[in-house]
């Protein structure tokens, strides 16, 4: 789970870090992702607004942004996604609940559940679709309030 938190760091989504850790049973990172957009479309050309004045979705990053599961899963290396465990920060969306369950994940553990707000179907139909699955779903027990990282002087 520290690992899904410092990949959040890497995210620009200036409301929301999302980070996510793909970890075989015996504990290897397989995967890590952040929410962002994809390779080759600038942070700096799309926008990040969630809401948009004129009511244009194109003008929100919803319609471009990768979400950090799915971003976790694909960037997962040689090793398949299969049977394995997926640490996010936040409870995955149904979409990623998709990817989730087809790329035969088999536990996933998460930090926080978005607050329910007009999204709040989505994370309903998360938990139906993973139930469903059979994807083994928990809230992480942290041990720690924060992760203590001391770089070493050169
Ligand atoms: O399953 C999920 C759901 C959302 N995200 C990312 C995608 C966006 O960048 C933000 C959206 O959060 P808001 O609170 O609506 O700003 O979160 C994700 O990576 N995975
Ligand atoms: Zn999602």
């Amino acid at each position: 789970m520290a690992i899904a938190f410092l990949s959040a760091e890497r995210s620009k989504d200036p409301n929301r870090q999302v980070g996510a850790c793909l970890v075989s049973q015996e504990g290897i990172i397989l995967g890590i992702g952040y929410n962002g957009f994809p390779r080759g479309c600038s942070d700096d050309k799309l926008p990040w607004a969630k809401k948009s004045a004129s009511g244009d979705p194109l003008e929100t990053k919803f319609p471009y942004v990768v979400h950090a599961e799915v971003n976790a899963i694909l960037n997962t290396n040689h090793a398949s996604a299969a049977g394995q465990k997926l640490y996010v920060t936040m409870f995955p969306c149904n979409e990623c609940a998709k990817i989730i369950i087809q790329s035969g994940v088999s536990e996933v553990i998460y930090f926080v559940e978005k607050k329910i707000d007009n999204s709040a179907h989505v994370y309903v139909a998360s938990h139906k679709l993973l139930s469903m699955a059979g994807v083994k779903v928990r809230k992480h027990q942290p041990q720690m309030a924060q992760i203590p990282i001391k770089f070493q002087e050169p």
